[in-house]
């Protein structure tokens, strides 16, 4: 071991150390790497693509018993009727009930994807629905549920009427809600209440190690292997009881409560649902029209009669079934069976018909339709909870300057995740924009740093207990200035911020004369510090708590690599938690390899519910590109008109667009500022705290801005071209209708692009009719255009093909993106689009593409 005091005299030595990968080991990590040398990450994303290549194996399989199924009804319609005259024996096998009718099974499928947490079954994020087509059709059932489905077994609309008892109170927007409408969901490994008989399988699925957790996400293979299969249904059953419901009934009010006791859960087998008197009673209201199969065992109480509806038992299958209680789902799913109907005598029927694609469509609409419904449940959603600061646990000292920033009442994110976080869990929290994730955080990281403190452990060199990384340099300066408002009172701790744009050395004497416990930093300024003898690693060993916001952005390509770095070199010893308003499906299980296998998943975001704010206005205009420019200046003039105190964010694509529009619109008199990256550091400073302060501004900005800025009272946002991709589409929009206020926001598109329309179709938005533009303000426009010297615009038509080349969604080819481009060139007034450097037009893969001009 390394004494303190050698470890303190010798400054290099945690890189010397680390470049051999004893640091880690001292800093509790165990081996960096893994078997055939490659590292944890390449390990991951190797087992993440077995996984996926599971999926589609499962996929496949699903279709078959979907073509199997569809055949059924086919002959089911061709079949005789029973004939009356037939013996009592065989009549009773004409009361089993009849294969599903495409409009039922379409209902079924809409009802499995409506279950709480069956988001992961068929998320609009996952990519076309295709996929979804590809499910196995039926009834809920342990064996055709994939498991993202298992983690919810209560029935949504039963919790709904609970969850949505709110009333309005409080000024600005906020109101108070009674009941919550968020859910809680642990990943507990494994549960100790299996019997003993499941408990083979049980010791199998640990063997295969921590892959295991991932498989709860992507691997379906269990169709194909029996003993898997056993296996997977046990893991879905295990994984369903740990479902802690948080739904809002009455008796949840004035305090968090969860159903505690798994056991509980288990006695109603997967399907809790079932054993409750008024469900069964909705049961059989629904087996009326026609979603029996879901629900009623009808039919199925004769042992002879499950066997003949079944083709793809087994014993394990049947054991199952005894275990159930009430109803025995398993045999529905089976009727992918022939049963009686196989006669196959009877001529087969054309299957165009029910596969053309009609049935996605009537799915998707059956779903939207339910969607609605719920979202009328939770139209008077509200932000804030009922608990206050003072009866949450925390320091009065911290609950003194929380009222003295105005903050008396928790938010729901804030409720829901506080006690989460003391406890020292892990979390995974999602919550809409503008909802208070700052606080829900930084809260737990106070309490954190005063436990550390008052520990009296002895460090020899002053330690940091909590690091907060976040993706832009603005908004680790909001994070840091709401932490130190709430350590108004807490003397000696203090918060640090270190981000780019400011000399290295400058943060190194900071960090020296004013040591803090809290870094609230961007991921390349950390790791330059952590890299190139900062001296910061050493600061680190004591880190008790991380925390990303934004996460899925910092865990998505462009961060990934260097929080990756980062995270490798710090203590293995430590809670850590993910916030962010959009975590979608390939991010979740990427965090798992930051957070505990027993991390808490925190959802404030209703089931059902939009994941934007729900008092925000948005609407999209499909106008082409040469009138942008026009349509925006339009825009702007008649919000304006409407809304004396506007606020106005205009995001662009590139940084060089939104200069571009910036300088336009400041020709065109408008009360304007710009910022992107590639303004220096005191400009992005100054404009952000001034349109902070500042009413009657419009705050034309690239992506530096989208997420996390707070920047009050925003009255419209602007997104002018397509976002990255459709997170970037809610972040950039919720920096409007913060805090449950109203908001508006519009994305304009060129005709080519309304193919992203495609991924917002879950979210509320309207087509707005073309404006009237005058032709007098267009020329005004072009003469305002002329005026802007012509480099700027050359860089603003190299960003916007660079950026448009590398949104692999768009779905064009090479020479038409080169001939939008140059449309575009023309529409800011360049006569023929100007030359890319070669290596930067082999890098875009451009070089060889007719219409594009390489500089000599
Ligand atoms: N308990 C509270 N009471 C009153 N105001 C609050 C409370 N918590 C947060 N706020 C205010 O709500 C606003 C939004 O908070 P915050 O910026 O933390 O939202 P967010 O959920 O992190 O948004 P984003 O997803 O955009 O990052 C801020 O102005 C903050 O001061």
């Amino acid at each position: 071991m390394y004494s303190p005091i050698f470890l303190r005299r010798c400054k290099p030595l945690p890189d010397l150390l680390r470049s051999r990968g004893l640091l880690t080991r001292l800093m509790g990590g165990g081996p960096r790497t893994f078997p055939g040398g490659i590292n944890k990450w390449q390990w991951k994303r190797l087992h993440e693509k077995k996984a996926r290549e599971k999926e589609k194996r499962l996929l496949e399989h699903e279709k078959q018993l979907y073509q199997a199924r569809v055949r059924t009804q086919i002959r089911s319609k061709l079949a005789p009727q029973p004939d009356p005259k037939l013996s009592p024996e065989s009549a009773s096998s004409s009361t089993t009930p009849s294969p599903m009718s495409p409009t039922a099974h379409i209902k079924a499928l809409a009802d499995r994807f409506m279950k709480a947490g069956a988001e992961d079954l068929w998320n609009e994020d996952d990519g076309p629905v295709s996929k979804a087509a590809n499910e196995r059709p039926g009834p809920v059932n342990s064996r055709n549920r994939r498991p993202g489905s298992i983690n919810s077994p209560v029935d949504l609309r039963g919790l709904i009427s609970g969850g949505s008892n709110s009333i309005r109170a409080g000024e600005n927007g906020w109101k108070y809600s009674k009941g919550r409408n968020f859910s809680v969901q642990a990943f507990q490994g494994r549960s100790d209440s299996v019997r003993p008989r499941q408990r083979k399988f049980r010791r199998n699925e640990s063997s295969s190690g921590d892959d295991d957790d991932n498989e709860g996400d992507t691997d379906y293979g269990f169709f194909n292997d029996p003993e898997k299969s056993a296996k997977k249904r046990e893991g879905l059953k295990k994984d369903s009881l740990n479902v802690r419901d948080y739904m809002g009934s009455k008796s949840n009010r004035g305090g968090l409560k969860y159903l505690s006791n798994v056991r509980d859960n288990e006695d109603d087998g997967d399907y809790g649902f079932f054993n409750d008197p008024k469900k069964k009673l909705e049961v059989s209201k629904d087996s009326r029209d026609g979603r029996d199969h879901m629900r009623s065992n009808r039919g199925f109480s004769d042992r002879k009669e499950k066997r003949f509806w079944r083709n793809d038992s087994d014993d394990d299958d049947d054991d199952e079934e005894e275990e159930g209680e009430g109803v025995s789902v398993k045999e529905v799913g089976s009727r992918a069976a022939l049963g009686k109907y196989d006669v196959k005598v009877t001529k087969r029927v054309p299957l165009k018909d029910f596969e053309d694609g009609n049935d996605i469509e009537r799915i998707r609409l059956e779903l939207q339709k339910r969607k609605e419904e719920l979202n009328e449940t939770y139209e008077e959603e509200s932000v804030l909870s009922e608990k206050r600061f003072d009866e949450c646990g925390i320091s009065p000292l911290t609950v003194k300057a929380l009222t003295a920033s105005g903050y008396v009442q928790m938010t729901r994110v804030q409720e829901a995740t506080l006690s989460v976080c003391l406890e020292g869990k892990d979390a995974l929290v999602k919550a809409k924009t503008g909802t208070g994730k700052s606080a829900a955080f930084l809260l737990p990281a106070i309490e954190a740093v005063l436990k550390a403190v008052s520990s009296n452990s002895r460090h020899r060199v002053p330690p940091v207990y909590v690091l907060i990384l976040c993706p832009t340099r603005e908004l680790a300066s909001q994070i840091a200035a709401e932490a130190n408002a709430m350590l108004k009172y807490h003397d000696g701790i203090g918060v640090q911020t270190l981000v780019g744009g400011t000399r290295f050395k400058d943060d190194q004497k900071r960090l020296e004369s004013n040591p803090c416990q809290i870094i609230v930093a961007t991921p390349g300024r950390l790791l330059d510090h952590i890299e190139n003898r900062g001296g910061l690693s050493v600061h680190l060993m004591a880190l008790k708590m991380l925390i990303l916001d934004e996460a899925d952005h910092l865990l998505h390509l462009g961060f990934r690599k260097d929080v990756e770095k980062i995270i490798d070199c710090l203590p293995r010893q430590r809670q850590s938690l993910l916030f962010s308003a959009t975590i979608p499906k390939e991010v979740r299980r990427i965090s798992q390899l930051v957070l505990k296998k027993d991390h808490m998943v925190v959802n404030t975001v209703g089931l059902g519910s939009v994941e934007t704010p729900v008092k925000v206005k948005q609407s999209f205009l499909v106008i082409p590109h040469e009138s942008h420019f026009q349509a925006v200046y339009h825009l702007l003039k008649e919000h304006i008109s409407k809304a004396p105190d506007y606020k106005v964010i205009v995001f662009c694509t590139t940084g060089m667009v939104t200069s571009l529009m910036f300088l336009l619109l400041r020709e065109m008199n408008m009360s304007v500022r710009e910022m992107h990256s590639r303004k220096p550091q005191l400009h992005r400073t100054r404009v952000s705290d001034e349109f902070r302060e500042s009413k009657r501004l419009v705050l034309v900005t690239s992506d530096v801005s989208a997420r996390g800025m707070n920047y009050p009272d925003v009255t419209l946002v602007i997104q002018v071209g397509i976002p990255s991709d459709r997170e970037q589409y809610i972040h950039r929009l919720g920096r409007t209708g913060r805090e449950g206020k109203d908001g508006e926001g519009i994305l304009m598109l060129a005709p080519w692009e309304e193919y992203f329309l495609d991924e917002l179709k879950d979210l509320p938005l309207e087509k707005i009719p073309l404006p009237l533009m005058d032709q007098e303000t267009k020329h005004k426009i072009d003469d305002s255009m002329s005026k802007i010297d012509s480099s700027m615009k050359e860089a603003a038509y190299h960003a916007w093909l660079g950026y448009y080349n590398s949104i692999r969604e768009i779905g064009r080819d090479k020479t038409s993106l080169v001939e939008l481009a140059k449309q575009f060139s023309e529409s800011i007034g360049l006569q023929k689009p100007p030359p890319l450097f070669r290596k930067t037009a082999l890098k875009m893969g451009l070089k060889d593409i007719p219409g594009i001009r390489i500089r000599r």
